[in-house]
């Protein structure tokens, strides 16, 4: 609901006192065209508000999102949904001060959809923000109601370990790919939730049974076909034993957070105010850095460098390519392509369809990456790490030696096997994970860029597809050829980076690829990545679980 509406409704019976909680920023908006929160025009007081609010309040004080934003009511249906702003309001019974009888006070998001306005406030009460990871994917609200639940569930809900073993497990999953900003925000849930803090001065100061984990982390992280039953065997067998169910539940963990680590960088996630390197906006005529709510010392403003994000995002795609860049095929190609192919109907041997998975496997270990590889990370990162240098290595040079087989999924399917077993082993898990992947593989909103009434089934199918086929997964039914048709290089580069790099992944990256798409069609390419991904591993995992548990 917009604010004028609130106000229209409510300004002769209620005073109205608001307190902005907490700013989105908006693609392409520069939110600074006003520069006080009386500006709202409600006739209230602006009253601050202690605890969880406070430093957020003083981290945004002041700073209103653009008018014609502000006073835009439930705009027609796109996925171009938008939240603007969270805010804390308190509704009293007179106009006048001195206030009498505070009827009601709500935290309440104003923007376009009311669907993401309460789903973004639950996400702001679960955990006393709302992260930038939820603004990001609010595009897509189906999906982050899924997300949402289901990571609530894995962090906080009923299930075998320990709460603080949870947020470490997070840790140390982020590690893997040096997510500082996962990182940082998962040690503040540990320690809320009691957990040691000298755990945090990374694995070698954490009890034996968590870091026998590292090694699945590991292998799962960058080579998840490699993982065998000796690995589940070492880890439910001897002292500091692990139980089956509480190795499914950290296997849930760690391939969530490896995989939302995808799609924090692909979509070039800023970090959180509150951490080193986060932005904040600016008051006008205040000099960068003064008003971060831990920036208290002012002689050694370097520590804590503000980056504005409007800049950031100025410099996005929506005012041109950045270059130089690789020239795109375009939209209307690859809607021109996706039609010959429906109409082709070509039939396939297996022994060819089979030839065409190998084909683009042994393609994509040609294929460059996006970025450079980290050289050093800091030392905050690197104590929540061992072996740093294990990483991906492509399916089609895998070690000879052991001659890891293509995983098809015909022998074991996420739908067939894995749903069940993670569901048997781990509460109702495996429901919360089913309904996530169905959403993020049927989700469409049947556009293209600018264009409507798309079909986008065998462009998306193609995404998931090759993201898996990345990590060795094949689906039997599947025409590989079509990868080639309607991938180009440069999203395959881009794919393969942040499926299986995802730490050199940039926001520039983000801005060069997909560039005639919509920031909220490159978001939904990029949950794919996060999905698919999370599946493989899982798929990888609950098979090598299942054949420990009948072996
Ligand atoms: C990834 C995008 C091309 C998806 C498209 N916007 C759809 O609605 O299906």
């Amino acid at each position: 609901m917009s604010l004028k509406l609130w106000h229209q409704l409510w300004n002769d019976v209620f005073a109205v006192k608001i307190v902005p909680v907490q700013f989105v920023p908006t693609p392409g908006t520069a939110a600074r065209d006003s520069n006080s929160s009386r500006d709202l025009g409600l006739g209230g007081d602006v009253v601050a508000l202690s605890g969880a609010f406070r430093f957020l309040e003083t981290a945004f004080r002041g700073e209103i999102p653009p008018r014609r934003k502000r006073n835009s009511f439930c705009p027609p249906e796109t996925d171009e949904a938008q939240p603007i702003g969270l805010f804390w309001i308190e509704f009293w019974r007179v106009s006048e001060p001195p206030y009498r009888n505070l009827t009601k006070a709500e935290l309440f998001i104003f923007g376009p959809f009311r669907r993401t306005n309460n789903l973004f406030v639950d996400a702001f009460l679960q955990s006393n923000r709302l992260d930038h990871v939820s603004q990001v994917m609010g595009y897509h609200t189906s999906y982050l109601d899924h997300f949402l639940k289901t990571q609530n569930f894995i962090l906080r809900g009923d299930g075998p370990l320990p709460f603080h073993y949870r947020h470490y497990i997070a840790i140390m999953a982020a590690g893997r790919h040096q997510c500082g900003y996962l990182i940082n925000l998962q040690k503040q849930e540990f320690l809320l939730l009691g957990g040691e803090h000298s755990w945090l001065k990374g694995l070698s100061s954490i009890p034996p049974k968590l870091k026998n984990l590292y090694d699945i982390n590991k292998i799962l992280a960058h080579r998840p076909w490699q993982l065998n039953t000796s690995h589940i065997e070492k880890l439910t067998k001897g002292k500091d034993s692990w139980s089956l169910a509480e190795v499914i539940h950290a296997i849930v963990i760690l391939t969530h957070f490896h995989s939302l680590c995808s799609f924090v960088f692909a979509c070039g996630v800023n970090q959180e105010v509150d951490q080193a390197g986060g932005y904040k906006y600016q008051m006008p005529g205040e000099t960068r850095g003064s008003a971060h709510p831990s920036n208290t010392n002012q002689s050694n403003p370097k520590d804590i460098p503000t980056v504005d994000i409007t800049e950031d995002w100025k410099n996005s795609s929506h005012v041109g390519p950045p270059s130089p860049t690789e020239p795109e095929v375009g939209i209307n190609t690859i809607m021109q392509r996706m039609k010959t192919l429906s109409e082709q109907n070509e039939e396939c041997t297996p022994v060819e369809l089979a030839k065409r998975f190998e084909s683009i496997e042994t393609q994509s270990a040609e294929l460059g990456l996006v970025g450079a590889e980290r050289l050093e990370t800091p030392a905050d990162i690197s104590c929540f790490i061992e072996d740093g240098k294990f990483g991906y290595q492509d399916f089609a040079k895998r070690d000879e030696q052991f001659d890891f087989p293509t995983f098809r999924v015909q022998d074991y399917s996420w739908n067939d096997h894995g749903y069940s077993l993670v569901n048997r082993l781990y509460n109702d898990v495996g429901n919360l994970l089913d309904d996530k992947f169905k959403t993020a593989q049927n989700l469409t909103y049947y556009t293209m860029g600018g264009r409507t009434d798309v079909d986008t089934s065998r462009f998306r199918r193609a995404i998931w597809n090759y993201i898996q086929c990345l990590l060795g997964i094949r689906h039997d039914d599947y025409d590989y050829g079509e990868i080639n048709h309607l991938l180009e290089r440069s999203l395959k580069t881009f794919i393969k980076s942040a499926c299986c790099y995802p730490e050199r992944v940039t926001k520039k990256d983000y801005d060069r690829v997909l560039r005639e798409f919509k920031h909220s069609e490159k978001v939904h390419v990029n949950l794919m990545v996060l999905e698919a991904r999370m599946q493989a591993e899982l798929l990888y995992a609950l098979r090598t679980v299942n054949r420990y548990m009948t072996n």
